[in-house]
């Protein structure tokens, strides 16, 4: 057991090294002192029992103040995480606003609110300049950049792809992807989140290319690729903020269209291998499902171009995979007693066994933590939409331009909408699996909504059910493990784990992988 104080953060915090089922002490995030460690277990208002002391996962330290836009800017540009960004009364307030250099900015957190803005008065909105900018290179023109009558004619093309027996179909790969990372790994310590980035590249080329293996190195040059955007090209630098259109400063993102090069050669000759070896009967994966659409005369509905732009926007997407993957394995090590719990159905229904949507059913308790999971780390902290015209949103009224922040990050730690909004509560969830409520919003709101959701979470689930059924997880690290914006919400740590195989005492030393994990992500 590891508990280790006063490791110094990046962002300036101080925080406890933590590990099995450790819990909560020093000051809480508004700088209150905590409550008494074991807390009596008690009733939620929508009549849940809450179990005692839950673990409280740290995070970047909150401003009792809003800071200065000048103080902003500066921790923005030297890549301090967003979340430190946001003052007490960005979780307290039901509409938040702060300027920017004379712009303002609105966060929604209200219900009624985000409604207004992402779904009754939807088409005033449209995704900002800067996205646009970040997210061209990785995602072409494929539906997540799409506005209007061409986001509405890709949707209704793409929906068909993402039916609950077309999702069905991509179990396998997911269900192969999980033990080819099982039987990658052995016992002893090792850094999960480089090893759960492979896994979760190995089950998205698995489900869209059914490429089984990488014999010809595809998925790490595509995972390098992807890595290095994260951390060079896809950063926002200050002439991304001045931009006013997507053009703007192009001599600036010479490395933003290297990488696109790059990226969409390799998507491009995927597709076009396809092409020469098509797949004989039904569609075995999503690459064939989009070669398989048809407009209404019968004619293929995509060209290879729009194909690819479509692949690489399920890719792109698909790396928030990787994210949701990693919290979900740190909180199942830091909290013994529920990964016990999910271990238990999950011998009881062996992921091999699970090859339909409706038999991830038979994990309940993982479904859970999954979410939590995403409310804790929800993988997309902000999604921003610029307004087009006047508008009055929440009772304050926006000019055409004005930037109006959805963030999850926000709503799912907000004090008016959750009992103990920064623990680790799977239990929370119980008997509300189907239906989390609106203020429950890791994949978006409106006709915008995350269209691999399901892809995404039995993804997740299948490659942590394997690594559950196998081993043991602890966290073996001393420092904090805090989360930071890079393009998704990730650690700004890779911490190492331990591994145990089931049959041997937890922590049991077998030797540990010999790679250290890389500095910050
Ligand atoms: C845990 C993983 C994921 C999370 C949390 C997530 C979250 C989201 C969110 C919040 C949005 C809405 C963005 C906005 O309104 O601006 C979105 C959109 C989208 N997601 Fe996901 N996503 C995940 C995985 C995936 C996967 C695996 C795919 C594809 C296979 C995917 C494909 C898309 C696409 C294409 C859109 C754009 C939809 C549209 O604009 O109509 N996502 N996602």
């Amino acid at each position: 057991m590891i508990a280790t104080t006063g490791w110094p953060l990046a962002d300036g915090a101080r925080s406890r090294g933590l590990a099995w089922g450790a819990r909560r002490s020093g000051p809480d995030r508004f700088g209150a002192e905590p409550p008494a460690l074991v807390r009596p277990a008690r009733t939620l208002d929508h009549g849940v029992t809450c179990m005692d002391s839950p673990f409280i996962p740290p995070v970047p330290p909150t401003p009792d103040q809003p800071l200065s836009p000048m103080r902003r800017l500066g921790m923005l540009l030297r890549r301090r995480s967003i979340m430190a960004t946001f003052p007490r009364a960005a979780y307290e307030d039901l509409i938040y606003q702060r300027r920017q250099f004379g712009w303002l900015t609105v966060f929604v957190n209200d219900p009624a609110a985000v409604h207004h803005v992402f779904v009754t008065n939807a088409a005033n909105y449209e995704r900002p300049v800067l996205a646009r900018r970040l997210l061209r290179p990785l995602s072409g023109d494929g539906l997540l950049l799409a506005e209007d009558t061409d986001w509405r004619n890709q949707r209704r093309i793409l929906a068909p792809a993402f039916t609950p027996e077309n999702v069905s179909l991509t179990l396998p790969h997911f269900a192969a992807a999980g033990e080819a990372l099982a039987n990658d790994l052995g016992a002893g310590r090792v850094n999960l989140l480089a090893r759960i980035r492979d896994a979760a590249l190995d089950a998205a080329c698995r489900a869209l290319f059914s490429l089984p293996s990488d014999t010809d190195g595809t998925y790490r040059r595509m995972s390098a690729l992807v890595r290095e955007y994260f951390v060079h090209a896809g950063w926002i630098a200050l002439w991304d903020m001045l931009a006013r259109r997507e053009s703007d400063y192009v001599w600036l993102q010479k490395e933003r269209s290297d990488f696109k090069r790059r990226w969409f050669a390799e998507i491009d000759g995927i597709v076009a291998d396809r092409r020469r070896q098509p797949s004989v009967g039904g569609a075995r994966d999503l690459l064939d499902l989009l070669m398989q659409a048809r407009a209404a005369d019968g004619t293929p509905a995509l060209s290879d171009k729009e194909i690819s732009d479509q692949v690489a926007t399920m890719m792109a997407a698909g790396f928030e995979t990787t994210h949701a993957m990693f919290w979900t394995a740190y909180l199942l090590a830091c909290d013994k007693a529920v990964q016990d719990e999910v271990r238990a159905e999950v011998l009881a229904a062996p992921p091999a066994q699970v090859r339909t949507l409706a038999r991830l059913r038979a994990w309940p308790a993982l479904r859970r933590v999954l979410m939590e999971a995403l409310r804790l780390y929800p993988p997309f902290p902000v999604t921003a939409r610029v307004a087009r015209q006047d508008d009055v949103v929440g009772g304050v009224r926006i000019k055409a331009g004005t930037l109006v922040m959805l963030s999850p990050w926000i709503i799912h730690r907000h004090h008016r909408f959750w009992d103990q909004p920064d623990a680790f509560i799977p239990s929370r969830w119980i008997g509300r699996e189907d239906r989390p409520g609106e203020h429950y919003i890791p994949f978006g709101v409106g006709p915008r909504v995350c269209i691999g959701a399901a892809f995404a979470t039995s993804q997740v689930m299948l490659v942590v059910a394997t690594l559950l059924a196998r081993y043991r997880v602890e966290l073996d690290d001393p420092r904090p493990v805090l989360p930071t914006l890079r393009n998704a919400t990730v650690p700004a740590i890779e911490p190492w784990f331990r591994l145990s195989l089931l049959d041997e005492a937890p922590g049991e030393d077998r030797g540990s992988t010999a790679i250290p994990p890389a500095k910050a992500a």
